[in-house]
């Protein structure tokens, strides 16, 4: 038996389809604005595909380049220019930033209103809580994912490989809402390959190239790989790989996300659902969800 390959492709083209169509019948046109510091080439791509999205659905999309040499105190001001313009609605600075700059501090100055990554300490801990809040995107885009197979996740097991801010823990936050048990596992967990190979739905947010393996996969396990890692292809090239080894998990797996065409385009889908949702906060319109 092979695994249901899931399409995130295709889920995501949906989903930014809706946002357009639900941004247009609110008569918004929201304001997505990307900061970028430095050069690094895998970033550019991103930022470039994201700014192309963000005009694609209708919405105002903008980006500040800047070099790898500017000052902590530049990058702050910029932040609270565009946290006191009313035409952005919402704001993200590229990660990783150079050395000299101190992400955490970035993140904080950003207005937790048009915070759309969902990574000011306000919006985690909303979501710690279960307000209503900007959720990161990459955890949203998982646990949509997962909805495709198992509409309903309450009583899954669920095991979360990963604990970062960006998404092991909003991952398990969400899938504590959803009502599935959640495990967290990690680099120190004991017997790591025997935890996940109990989980119903493995989320694997490592960043470790193909770590998980066939024997750590429950027999028709739901498998989300979040893992983009970036490996040489013995040509010269390089490609994409996930931190599952597809070929050998869609085995064994009941159904799995590929990469690329899985987790990743659903993280810029659900970059647009935030910029809606904080559009329409700052209109005092209702805000649709996905
Ligand atoms: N403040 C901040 N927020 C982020 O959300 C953020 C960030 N910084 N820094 C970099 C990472 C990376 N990231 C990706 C999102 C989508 C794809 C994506 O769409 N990937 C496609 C295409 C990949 C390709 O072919 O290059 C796919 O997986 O199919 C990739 C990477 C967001 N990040």
């Amino acid at each position: 038996m092979s695994a249901t390959i899931i399409d995130g492709k295709l889920l995501a083209e949906t989903i930014r389809q809706r946002v357009a169509d639900e941004a247009k019948r609110l008569g918004i046109t929201p304001g997505l604005t990307v900061v970028i510091v430095g050069e690094d080439p895998a970033s550019q791509v991103y930022v470039r595909n994201k700014v192309k999205q963000t005009e694609a659905a209708g919405f105002h999309g903008s980006e500040h380049r800047l070099p790898e040499s500017t000052s902590e105190a530049n990058l702050l001001k910029l932040v609270q220019t565009l946290n006191n313009d009313p035409s952005v609605h919402g704001i993200l600075v590229q990660l990783p930033l150079p050395d000299h700059i101190d992400p955490d501090l970035v993140i904080r100055t950003i207005d937790p209103a048009k915070d759309v990554d969902g990574f000011h300490p306000i919006n985690a801990g909303k979501l710690a809580v279960g307000q209503d809040s900007l959720v990161p995107c990459t955890p949203q885009g998982c646990i949509l994912l997962a909805k495709t197979v198992h509409p309903d996740l309450t009583g899954l097991n669920a095991v979360v490989l990963g604990r970062s801010n960006i998404v092991g823990k909003p991952v398990a936050q969400l899938l504590i809402q959803e009502s599935a048990t959640v495990t967290v596992a990690h680099s120190k967990t004991q017997d790591l390959s025997d935890v996940c190979a109990r989980a119903d739905l493995l989320v694997a947010a490592v960043g470790r190239a193909e770590l998980v393996k066939r024997h750590w996969i429950k027999p028709g396990a739901t498998v989300i790989d979040v893992g983009i890692n970036r490996v040489a292809d013995g040509l010269g090239k390089s490609r994409l790989v996930g931190d599952v080894a597809f070929n050998e998990a869609k085995e064994i797996a009941g159904a799995i996300t590929p990469v690329p065409g899985g987790v990743g385009p659903m993280t810029i889908a659900c970059l647009l659902a935030n910029t809606l949702k904080a559009a329409c906060w700052a209109e005092g319109k209702p805000a649709p969800t996905f």
